[in-house]
């Protein structure tokens, strides 16, 4: 059995149920949750602007220790602290064979399906599938996920502090570093100072950028931008964010524009903050549906490089040791991300909260 929190309906609470839990098979690992960030993916789930089978244990920002192997695992053991990967990647398809893990087309078809490799899940209620998101499943006090998504990780970091980088400091930090390959002494905006948007803005920091600029609408996040690297903040409630970026660059907008909130508008903003020959980072997650209006003729006439970032463009096995090596040696910023700590029991407070833009992390703590 686990205590888990289930979306049954699109746009409804998530539920606190228990589920059955399967016993992990050949190449999977069962994880004791010890910490989950709440992600604003998890929230599109929630509000149907990502479709996917229902009902799914959310939740994929995570760290816990390893509970118990299955058959043929070897990179990990019982006791074994881990944070979740949610691009497990399968390690033979065309973007993994040509280094592109975050590309994996089998990862891709996992977060389809919220399955695991088999075509099945782990948990159930009443002898009914229920899916996980990603693989992970996360918001459970007890998941079963693939090998490839249980990464060893260093025992002297906090989890709570471990399973941030799961997903915001990995996509953040790598928009700007291994996307965007930021260089020293350039310009760079972010657009939604969130979770991901404030490791953006540190990611772009550690790679000497002299100017960052950052635009929300929530004032005290925006002052709290400055502690990660900004130098420069806008408020878009209050100005246009792009008229506002122009003005702090002279009229020629910056290097790098990040877009993290998932907004087709912030977007082409982002596109439209970004000077000619820089480069747009789109991070935020808009629904399938949704298209981004860009102006045609700037396509080539400003020759700007316009692209997209998946997990940061991060390896796991090897990013997640470094993030973690670079926070121990006092080169990243990870307690003042997390805002306000929940448990299980108060997951819908956190996604509240999530929704009105008042954290910049909300966390669960799973009890002992
Ligand atoms: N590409 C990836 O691999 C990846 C990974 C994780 C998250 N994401 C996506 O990145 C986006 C951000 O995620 P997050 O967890 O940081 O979200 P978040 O909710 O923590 O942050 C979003 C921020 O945007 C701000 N915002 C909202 N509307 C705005 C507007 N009109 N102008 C300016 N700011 C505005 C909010 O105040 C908030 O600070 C989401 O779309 C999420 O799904 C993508
Ligand atoms: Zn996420
Ligand atoms: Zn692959």
């Amino acid at each position: 059995m686990a205590k888990a929190a289930v979306l049954h309906r699109y746009g409804e609470p998530l539920s606190i149920e228990e589920l059955d839990l399967a016993s992990p098979k050949r190449g999977e690992v069962k994880v004791k949750m010890k910490a989950a960030g709440l992600c604003h993916s998890d929230w599109h789930v929630v509000q149907g602007q990502l479709p996917l089978p229902l009902p799914i244990v959310l939740g994929h920002e995570g760290a816990g220790i390893v509970e118990e192997v299955g058959e043929g695992v070897t990179s990990v053991k019982q006791g074994d602290h881990v944070v979740l990967n949610w691009v497990p990647s399968c390690g033979t398809c065309s973007y993994c064979r040509t280094g592109r893990p975050d590309l994996c087309e089998e990862a891709a078809r996992l977060m389809a399906t919220g399955t695991l490799p088999d075509g099945t899940t782990r948990f159930s209620l009443h002898g009914k599938p229920v899916y996980q998101f990603l693989t992970a499943g996360a918001f459970s006090e007890y998941t079963i996920v693939p090998e490839q998504a249980a990464i060893p990780i260093r025992r002297d970091v906090p989890f709570e502090l471990a399973a941030l980088i799961s997903c915001s400091v990995m996509t953040g930090v790598g928009a700007a570093i291994h996307t965007a390959q930021v260089r020293p002494g350039s310009t760079v905006a972010v657009i939604g100072a969130g979770g991901v948007g404030f490791n953006i803005i540190q990611g772009a920091a550690l790679a000497g950028a002299k100017q960052i600029i950052a635009v929300d609408i929530v004032e005290e996040k925006l002052a709290m931008t400055k502690t990660f690297g900004a130098t420069h903040t806008v408020n878009a409630r209050e100005d246009d964010a792009v008229s506002a970026v122009l003005d702090l660059t002279d009229g020629i907008g910056v290097d790098y524009a990040f877009e993290a909130i998932g907004r087709p508008e912030t977007m082409a903003d982002a596109y439209n903050m970004t000077r000619k020959a820089g480069t747009t980072v789109i991070v935020g997650i808009a629904a399938p549906h949704e298209a981004v209006e860009i102006n045609a003729f700037s396509l080539p006439s400003q020759s700007k490089a316009l692209t997209g970032s998946w997990l940061g463009q991060g390896n796991p096995p090897i990013d997640y040791p470094k993030l973690l090596d670079l926070y121990a040696a006092g080169k990243l910023k990870l307690e003042p991300l997390i805002s306000a700590v929940y448990s299980l029991d108060q997951i819908n407070d956190g996604f509240a909260a999530l929704k009105s833009g008042q954290n910049i992390r909300g966390i669960i703590r799973f009890e002992e």
